[in-house]
């Protein structure tokens, strides 16, 4: 959980059930930060591989968005990539006339989110994330590179028993990068999340493919309009090919205050 002046972000694993602390969590922000109004919300997740060991809400979709639909009138739900096979949903924030992004612009920050959603992974990488092959955290971080992706990170990270591995850093200026590993071979499974600055997050993309190693993934990219990512949606569009995977999907959307870019790519030959 990263908690900053006007956000939180909230990553969860396994059959964690996010949405039923939404309530709790609206009454703790009111009660210790004042605030009484949802200025904006993205809740997503990739498609499941069973999502019958889920628990409700979160068994489906459809499930998880009356739950939110409940809480907020402006909500709108959306599904990126192809709808039986590898996707990625996503539910945010629809416009009130009152919060066009015209009457705002001059008062946003600029943001940015980067997200790539690994799975199949090299089994070679993710035996680094074994008591078995590193003493600990630390060994783990250095001996596959994660410490080299976004340098200069302060970095606070856990080596499960036996497997299994998490980390956030944050940088000086506030930026965050977040992982988090599910080695077993049979459901490998790797999150990266960062919002660091950057004209263009090929490098970052890249280093983090060839850190992982996966057989596929999805990279999606929000940024607002001053971010400096904001060319970035125009960078992947032109990526039909990253090294030895390839582009299945590309979709974008624009939303209120953000624009949105979403991509799915595979390993050849596959
Ligand atoms: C990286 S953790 C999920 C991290 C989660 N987002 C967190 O920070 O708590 C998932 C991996 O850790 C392993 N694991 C071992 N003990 C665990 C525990 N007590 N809770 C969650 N995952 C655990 C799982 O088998 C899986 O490979």
């Amino acid at each position: 959980m990263f908690i900053s002046k006007r956000r939180f972000i909230l990553k969860t694993c396994g059959t964690t059930t996010p949405l039923l602390c939404l309530q709790k969590l609206l009454l703790l922000t009111e009660q210790y930060a004042g605030f009484t109004e949802v200025e904006d919300l993205f809740y997503s997740r990739k498609n499941y591989k069973r999502p019958e060991l889920q628990v409700t809400p979160h068994q489906d979709f459809d499930q998880e968005v009356a739950l939110l639909d409940a809480v907020f009138p402006d909500g709108a739900a959306y599904c990126l990539g192809a709808v039986n096979r590898d996707c990625w949903y996503l539910y945010t924030l629809n416009p009130l006339p009152r919060r066009n992004r015209d009457s705002i612009v001059g008062d946003i920050e600029p943001d940015q989110t980067l997200e790539i959603l690994m799975t199949d992974l090299d089994p070679e990488v993710m035996a680094i994330f074994t008591k078995e092959e590193c003493l600990n955290a630390t060994e783990a971080t250095k001996k596959s590179g994660i410490d080299k992706i976004i340098p200069n990170m302060v970095i606070d990270d856990f080596l499960f028993e036996p497997c299994g591995y998490s980390m956030n850093g944050v940088t000086k200026n506030g930026s965050y990068m977040t992982i988090h590993i599910t080695p077993e071979p049979d459901f490998s499974y790797v999150s990266f999340e960062t919002n660091i600055p950057s004209s263009s997050y090929k490098e970052i993309i890249t280093k983090v493919l060839d850190t992982f190693l996966p057989g596929k993934f999805t990279v999606t990219v929000f940024t607002n309009q001053v971010s400096p990512t904001k060319a970035t949606a125009q960078e992947i569009l032109c990526l039909n090919q990253i090294a030895k995977w390839d582009r299945r999907d590309i979709q974008q959307c624009s939303f209120k205050n953000y624009d949105l870019i979403y991509a799915f790519y595979t390993k050849f030959p596959s």
